[in-house]
């Protein structure tokens, strides 16, 4: 391969940073020092952050740091409210407290930052908690590689998608509830990136338990809302309209929009969290449904973590990579990529649209192709 100059200085900058000589000059000379320690610092971030997860889930699991949220207490009474022996909790308490998500206060401990500001967010704990399952199927990484992806604990969450029974009330549960609980925060971004107000009818496809459209309902009241997702989780989001009031404006479909055509007369649908679900043959053939069900002129609202989104790479290319590789279909794609899927199914007008969080969710709008170039 013609690496051109930017292979050459790669070369070039590689061969002195591994060099365990340069290294000890970095460490020791004042004006590379603080350099080093922070790229010090990254790498042992990269050798730990299993470590430093599973100290997450500890506290997730203990309730540590709901219990920390009542007030600060010493080590004595928070071992034994946690269940866990005198020097078992220290321990605990310690590299948590490493981690920013406790403080220590005098004698005792305190809630941390960190610890307060996920707190604050309910769904990054499920997501935290079900991570047992990705941790069991990433334990052999390179095998699952290999194999392409799936077979292990995660992907037996979702298989109720991909089997042809497509779910009973049972075998959507879990993974409907998970993905329920952290959708608000996807919600939050979401709907601050687009105005819902200039829509009259909005379907949401895959739409899960109906937690994004409870969020869009109560900002723009006046919308009609519908929901599309496999029978047994549309009957979990009749529940969730019930009980928050708002089954009168929402109609729900059980199918599968893969074989079975989407509802006409909606002149918004979104996707929030779904393509990334599909390999790119079920994924093009969902666009080219909502496209053909949309009005004339109607608007796509996708929303999901993208690839190669500046600053959100971890989340995008390492993270979802990684675990949708576990749930055995689907893949991260980057902006530029589903706007050429978009293109290929018959959309215009494709935006990618600012959110204040892209490590949360990223947002691209598109229209919906029509001879009259009427647009709503
Ligand atoms: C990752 S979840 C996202 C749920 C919701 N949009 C959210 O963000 O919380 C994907 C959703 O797509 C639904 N789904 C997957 N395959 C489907 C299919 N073939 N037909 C209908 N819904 C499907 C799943 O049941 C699930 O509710």
């Amino acid at each position: 391969m013609n690496s051109g100059w930017r292979g050459r200085w790669i070369g070039w900058r590689n061969h002195w940073l591994s060099s365990p000589r340069f290294q000890r000059f970095a460490a020791r000379f004042p004006l590379t020092r603080p350099i080093a320690r922070r790229r010090a610092r990254t790498l042992f971030d990269l050798v730990a952050g299993f470590t430093y997860s599973q100290i997450l889930a500890a506290c997730i699991e203990t309730g540590l740091l709901e219990m920390l949220a009542e007030g600060p207490q010493d080590t004595a009474t928070i071992a034994a409210r946690i269940d866990l022996p005198l020097a078992g909790a220290e321990r605990l308490l310690r590299g948590a407290t490493a981690l920013g998500l406790v403080e220590r206060l005098g004698d005792g401990w305190a809630l941390g930052g960190d610890g307060a500001a996920l707190r604050g967010n309910r769904g990054i704990a499920e997501m935290v908690a079900h991570h047992r399952l990705l941790y069991a199927d990433l334990a052999d990484p390179v095998a699952l590689l290999r194999r392409g992806g799936g077979g292990g604990a995660l992907s037996g969450l979702w298989h109720y998608a991909e089997d042809s029974g497509r779910g009973d009330a049972a075998s959507v549960a879990d993974y409907s509830a998970l993905m329920a609980a952290s959708q608000p925060m996807v919600a939050a971004q979401a709907i601050d990136a687009y105005s819902f107000h200039r829509h009259r009818r909005l379907l949401d496809v895959g739409g899960g338990e109906g937690a994004f459209l409870q969020a869009v309902g109560e900002r723009v009241p006046a919308l009609a809302l519908g929901l599309f997702d496999l029978p047994a989780v549309g009957d979990r989001a009749r529940v969730r309209f019930d009980s928050a009031g708002l089954s009168t404006r929402t109609q729900i479909y059980g199918g599968d929009f893969l074989r079975n055509p989407l509802p006409p007369g909606y002149d918004i649908i979104s996707l929030i969290r779904v393509l990334h679900d599909h390999d790119d043959a079920s994924a093009m053939a969902l666009l080219r449904q909502i496209n053909r069900a949309l009005s004339p002129g109607g608007t796509l609202f996708l929303a999901e973590p993208m690839a190669e989104t500046r600053g959100a790479e971890p989340a995008g290319d390492a993270y979802f990579g990684f675990y949708l590789l576990a749930m055995g279909s689907g893949r991260p794609r980057s902006a530029k990529e589903i706007a050429a899927m978009l293109r290929a199914a018959g959309f215009s007008h494709i935006r990618h649209r600012r959110t204040a969080m892209p490590i949360t969710t990223c947002v691209i709008t598109a229209k919906s192709k029509c001879p009259n170039k009427l647009t709503i």
